[in-house]
């Protein structure tokens, strides 16, 4: 009985967070690291249909960096990543479009409704067209001020809201891929952080929610001790270019900051392999992991 009591008293304690949320859009990305362990996953997804079922309204944003690299060794091929994006030739994007678009896609949604929640997977490659992200080629300036050349890599420039808006209010869980889709009808490869980044602004969501392999932003990567609880946006900056914020880190504090401008109140990097981070972000005081904010 005690046991009970308990059990009904850690649901009233939820109570005023899940008022407080309800109705809100959180964005969630998942990156392709965390989703290399099967276990972390399986709470993350969990976490994803328990907010859905509590009246939040969870979008999820992910990437696949891993298995999109382990699919070019199978077929012999060398990622190439320039500032932090990959080279994406045509047979790097058919793969990018197949793995990432295509089975990784998939398996989310589907995992999403095997934990009794309903998902729609967005891909844009699909026999039925639901790409909700339109964009165009990115281009990068180089250390010589030149253009580098990214191949097939874009930028979001415009998000279907509409069909999020709707698919939240009808209590399912968009799974959004980061390819978008040129005017022309050309896919285009797009780091999943920015991607993220992009729904999140355009959604006006209140929360965006990087899942990572790390527990946040630290003073040393190899250090878990040394996380920052609280990253400033001018402290951001000064770690990126003083090297400590390095490698896939980079898009990821980067397309924080540009989010923080547009008018997104919470932006939290957590390590998703904790069991229930997503809750413990959302559901206690101080949350976990790094949160960006302008300033202190
Ligand atoms: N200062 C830092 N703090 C934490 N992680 C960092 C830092 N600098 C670089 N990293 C690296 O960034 C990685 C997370 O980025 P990435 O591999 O792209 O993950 P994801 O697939 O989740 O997007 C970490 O595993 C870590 O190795
Ligand atoms: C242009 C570009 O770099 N696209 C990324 C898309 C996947 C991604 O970002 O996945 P993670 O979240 O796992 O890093 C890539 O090809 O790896």
């Amino acid at each position: 009985m005690q046991e009970a009591i308990e059990k009904a008293d850690t649901l009233i304690e939820a109570m005023g967070w899940i008022r407080r949320f309800r109705d809100s859009i959180t964005v969630i990305k998942l990156g392709g690291s965390v989703m290399e362990d099967a276990d972390a996953l399986r709470h993350l997804l969990v976490d994803i249909v328990f907010m859905e079922t509590v009246g939040m309204r969870p979008i999820v944003v992910h990437g696949g960096g891993a298995a999109i690299s382990r699919a070019m060794a199978e077929a012999k091929l060398e990622p190439n990543f320039i500032q932090g994006r990959r080279y994406t030739d045509q047979a790097t994007l058919d793969i990018v479009c197949r793995v990432l678009a295509g089975d990784v896609n998939e398996m989310i949604a589907q995992r999403i409704e095997e934990f009794g929640g309903r998902a729609m997977p967005l891909n844009p490659n699909g026999e039925t067209d639901n790409n909700v992200l339109f964009g165009e080629k990115l281009t990068l300036a180089g250390e010589d001020g030149t253009e580098v050349d990214l191949g097939f890599v874009g930028q979001v420039t415009d998000v279907d809201r509409d069909t999020l808006d709707n698919l939240c209010y009808a209590g399912q869980v968009p799974v959004i891929p980061s390819v978008c889709k040129t005017k022309d009808g050309q896919l285009l490869n797009v780091n999943a952080d920015t991607a993220a980044m992009a729904v999140a602004q355009a959604m006006g969501a209140e929360k965006l929610i990087f899942l990572s392999d790390v527990n946040g932003v630290r003073l040393n990567k190899d250090d878990p001790e040394s996380l920052i609880h609280t990253l400033t946006a001018d402290s951001a900056k000064e770690l990126i270019q003083r090297g400590v914020i390095e490698s896939g880190m980079i898009p990821k504090v980067e397309a924080c900051l540009e989010t923080l401008s547009k008018g997104v109140q919470k932006i939290h990097i957590i390590d998703g392999r904790l069991r229930h981070s997503l809750l413990l972000e959302i559901y206690t005081n101080r949350g976990i992991g790094t949160e960006i904010v302008s300033e202190i």
